[in-house]
């Protein structure tokens, strides 16, 4: 079900690079609504577009054509901080989005200090806690840490500020096999226990299938159809393309991500 009056969407997004007369049109005339508390994926093989349009909507690319809105008002092109206040931001790589020599405590600090929120140890403590990480955690350095660990770091840094949305960009492929499924059902327990709206960018059908409600498929820089988690889990599908791709993954989304509880 699409929600009457959605908290994100897209409208007509197109996104080109390279020089004028060599554009490369990569995301071409995209559209779609997302419900406040709803999960929404956008699924594709690599090079389709979808990190493409995480980044638009995330304001780390503002060179786009079309309109992004946040409940019904057109996001400016330079995203102030209250966009940030209300939308956080889940990478891939849990490596490489921590800095080396900051403490868990100061990569949760920060923010907080940004948003000038109060209550910064208390809040420290308890969002370490949401995410599975005792008061252990809070003095170590990323290179002390798992790569499940440091994902659990980084979902709290989204988190301590008490967004709305959480923009997620494949936040489980860069983990071992064992852990993904941890996070996954992490994200999924937050998502319920916040009431938080996602937006989740994922190659892989099994994990859309699992946090998601909806699913835009992707092809060539075009979402082709729009598909429920549970049209995903018995490959109903209109295009054939989509239904070639379920077909690849059929049995990895009836299994669920690996080692899921
Ligand atoms: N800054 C950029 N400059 C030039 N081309 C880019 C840039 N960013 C992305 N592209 C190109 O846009 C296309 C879509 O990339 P995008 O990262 O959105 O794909 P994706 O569907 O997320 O796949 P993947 O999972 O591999 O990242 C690719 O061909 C990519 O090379």
């Amino acid at each position: 079900m699409i929600a009457a009056r959605p908290l994100i969407e897209a409208i007509g997004l197109s996104i080109s690079f390279g020089p004028n007369h060599a554009r490369n049109r990569v995301v071409d005339d995209v559209s779609f609504r997302i419900g406040k508390g709803e999960a929404y994926g956008l699924i594709g093989e690599s090079g389709c577009g979808k990190s493409t349009i995480l980044r638009a909507l995330s304001g780390l690319n503002s060179d786009y054509q079309g309109a992004l809105t946040l409940a019904d008002r057109e996001l400016p092109k330079k995203r102030g901080k209250d966009f940030y206040r209300r939308a956080q931001m889940v990478f891939q790589d849990p490596y490489g989005s921590l800095h080396p020599r900051k403490i868990v405590e100061k990569v949760l600090t920060e923010p907080l200090v940004i948003h000038g929120m109060d209550r910064v140890s208390e809040r420290i403590a308890e969002t370490l806690d949401a995410v599975g990480l005792g008061a252990s955690f809070r003095y170590r350095y990323p290179h002390e840490l798992s790569g499940g660990q440091r994902q659990r770091v980084a979902i709290a840094r989204a988190l301590i500020i008490e967004p709305e949305i959480l923009l997620l960009d494949e936040p489980t492929s860069a983990l071992d096999v064992s852990v993904q499924a941890e996070i996954l059902n992490l994200l999924k327990r937050l998502r319920v226990e916040r009431n938080l709206t996602y937006l989740m960018v994922s190659h892989d059908l099994a994990v859309i299938a699992h946090i998601c409600e909806r699913a835009g498929m992707m092809y060539k820089g075009r979402i082709i159809e729009e598909l429920t988690s549970q049209q995903i889990r018995s490959s109903d599908a209109k295009e054939d393309y989509t239904k070639e791709f379920l077909q690849a993954s059929v049995e990895a989304v009836a299994r669920g991500p690996e080692v899921v509880a």
